[in-house]
């Protein structure tokens, strides 16, 4: 039986070495962490990247009412407010984006009951090494410095293949008494997946480029799903909830509640996103930014902490299909714009950020450096 550490993180009384247990063993518990007086040394970040943020960054409201029944000059000025926004630092939110407001609740809901689950039934659906799907507490399995201050519990979504799989694994992993749970997430990332496509529409009309071009890509991808939880911490500016990073993937859905926490930096500094009512917060990863040849921008950003409330968000990730190759079209290519990033494909920078590299401000650079280097090998 493993025992509780004073910091709040589990170690297995038999402990093999300390390297193994950090490789796999080691587990974050909130209820505890929570009564210490100080922070583990293993969630403590940097002077130099810890919250200092001031200011409200301007992420544009889209409201996609017009777009959404096909009316042409709404189309036209959702584009082009997207087109500014994402020339900039890639953050939009959108408003009557047509997903039920009762579905976003039950969604919220649910994310907050399984996170209030006992230790050991959130471990039944543990993480397991090298796949996205499961729970992970401060991702103190992979990491073993500079830690987040979060729980997560992530699953794939798939329309295309296995169908109804956020209900199967439910089922599977915890049992028939959360079928309902596995019906609100297929419901609801249904609906993002729905949504995020008609983004990608309208993101290719910010561009000029055939609407069909960036949908051929992500249609038949298999997406991220990821509940997001922010216990509340009591030394909150020593810590992050999610450490800066561009988002490795194609576009990003996020629906937050009313607490805040989620920061761009943009314009040489950290700026706050406050959240809005009945809004999603929109941006564009490193996937979709290769796809615009660096045109638009994938953003660095994080999540704060406070010493109040608990947090919560949930996060569609839209991806691309595994094996298609990342490549602009050629309309967005030319002598005073040449190619930026090299082919790859979504398959090959997912596994480069869940088996190499933890995702930063600089996966991609790094990831297209490793790709040179390893052709020039060749
Ligand atoms: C493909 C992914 C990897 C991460 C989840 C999705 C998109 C965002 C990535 C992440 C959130 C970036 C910050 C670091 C990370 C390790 C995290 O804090 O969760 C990243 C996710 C991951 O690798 O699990
Ligand atoms: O929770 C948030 O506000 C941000 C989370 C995030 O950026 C992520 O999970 O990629
Ligand atoms: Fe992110």
């Amino acid at each position: 039986m493993a025992s509780i550490t004073s910091s709040g993180l589990l170690h297995p009384s038999s402990a093999p070495s300390k390297e193994e247990d950090r490789r796999g063993r080691v587990i974050f518990d909130p209820f505890l962490l929570q009564k210490e007086t100080n922070v583990p040394k293993e969630f403590l970040w940097p002077q130099s990247e810890r919250p200092d943020c001031l200011e409200e960054v301007q992420a544009p409201v889209v409201d996609l009412k017009g777009f959404l029944q096909g009316d042409e000059s709404s189309t036209r000025r959702a584009a082009e407010i997207i087109r500014q926004a994402c020339l900039v630092h890639g953050f939009f939110q959108v408003i009557n984006h047509g997903i039920d407001p009762s579905l976003c609740r039950d969604a919220m809901r649910n994310a907050d009951e399984l996170f209030k689950l006992p230790l050991e039934t959130k471990l039944k659906i543990q993480r397991q090494r090298g796949s996205l799907w499961g729970y992970t507490g401060a991702h103190a399995d992979r990491f073993s410095s500079k830690l987040p201050w979060k729980e997560t519990i992530s699953f794939g979504y798939d329309n295309v293949g296995s169908k109804n799989g956020v209900v199967s694994y439910f089922v599977s992993s915890l049992g028939k008494d959360f079928e309902p749970t596995g019906w609100v997430y297929e419901r609801y990332f249904g609906a993002m997946k729905e949504l995020s496509l008609r983004i990608i529409d309208l993101l290719a009309i910010s561009l000029g480029v055939d609407r069909e071009y960036f949908r051929e890509y992500f249609k038949d991808g298999e997406s991220v799903s990821r509940c997001n939880y922010y216990p509340s911490c009591q030394v909150p500016e020593v810590v992050l909830g999610t450490g800066p990073h561009n988002d490795p993937t194609g576009l990003t859905l996020l629906l937050q509640d009313q607490v805040g926490g989620l920061e761009v930096f943009t314009d040489g500094k950290w700026q706050a996103l406050n959240p809005q009512p009945d809004a999603l917060v929109i941006n564009i990863g490193d996937t979709f930014m290769a796809l615009t040849n660096g045109i638009y921008k994938s953003c660095l950003h994080r999540a704060v902490v406070n010493s109040q409330l608990k947090r919560q968000s949930i996060v569609f990730f839209l991806c691309a299909k595994g094996d298609k190759v990342i490549r602009p079209p050629e309309a967005l290519v030319s002598q005073e714009n040449p190619r930026k990033y090299p082919d790859f494909t979504w398959s090959e920078l997912l596994n480069f950020t869940q088996n190499c590299y933890r995702a930063d401000g600089e996966t991609l650079q790094c990831f297209a450096q490793q790709l040179l280097s390893s052709k020039a090998t060749k």
